[in-house]
């Protein structure tokens, strides 16, 4: 019942809203994608799907958040979805693009304790708490840093390592996307609350146009956290949507050649 209200409301919102335009001076198909708090109009060579850090680090049994005490119970069902949405993305062509989050080995990428996130991040304060897992997490080349094996990545996907929260800081990311048009980012990963938000936020910053498909990412810490970065998201920075409402609009789109 609540989920048949929902739709309805989402369906609701989609007639009575206006519709955003990101890139208007576009050419070729393009679909209206349903959102809070107004539907978007997207096509496939001017948005990308931003898959946030979905490694072993943040969705998996054994890896940093789960050995520094968050739940990574709800990831299996965030995975799924995610590779609901990137099946759809490919076949319409979209680009899809993979952040993976963490340093070199050595951690020179990490900071010294003059770097706040030297004393901020809970991957390098648990390591420090519990010297038998030194250099196990978020190390590139380690199993922690890899992304889980149910989101693989394709011919023809892009992968950008980043080194702090925001995917826009110290990174290619800008580049690859100004280099390809794109001015919408769909954001899919782990988590809302920290490195999705912040990638939003810092895209929001960049003239991007941000959404989140609120059952394609996960958070970490209690549930408020994820209503709290929903309503921020919708309310100032982007806009809030779902894997049905991208499947469907995305749907319609014609097959990549
Ligand atoms: N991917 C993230 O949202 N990461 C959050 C915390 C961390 O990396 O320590």
């Amino acid at each position: 019942m609540c989920l048949i209200a929902r739709r309805l409301c989402s369906i609701l919102t989609w007639v009575t809203e206006p519709i955003v335009d990101p890139a208007p001076q576009r050419s070729g198909p393009s679909v209206v994608l349903p959102a809070r708090p107004e539907a978007l109009r997207i096509n496939a060579s001017t948005s990308a799907v931003i898959v946030i850090d979905m490694q072993n680090a943040y969705a998996s049994k054994g890896g940093y958040v789960d050995e520094a005490g968050f739940d990574v119970g709800p990831a299996a069902g965030v995975i799924g979805h995610i590779a609901q949405v990137l099946d759809v993305a490919r076949s319409a062509g979209m680009p899809v693009i993979f952040l993976q989050n963490g340093w070199d080995a050595d951690y020179v990428e990490a900071g010294t304790p003059q770097s706040p996130n030297y004393h901020k991040s809970n991957a390098l304060k648990t390591m420090r708490a519990r010297p038998e897992l030194a250099g196990k997490f978020l190390a590139r080349g380690g199993w922690d840093y890899e992304l889980v094996e149910a989101l693989t990545p394709k011919e023809g996907d892009i992968r950008v390592h980043k080194p702090r929260y925001s995917a826009f800081f110290n990174s290619q990311l800008d580049t690859i996307l100004r280099a390809r048009g794109i001015r919408t980012l769909i954001f899919t990963g782990i988590a809302t609350n920290v490195c999705v938000e912040s990638t939003l936020r810092d895209g929001f910053h960049l003239e991007y146009f941000g959404v989140v498909l609120e059952d394609a990412v996960h958070h970490l810490g209690p549930d408020f956290i994820r209503e709290a970065s929903l309503y921020n998201i919708e309310k100032f920075f982007g806009w809030v949507s779902s894997l049905a409402d991208f499947r469907t609009a995305v749907g319609q789109l014609p097959p990549a050649d």
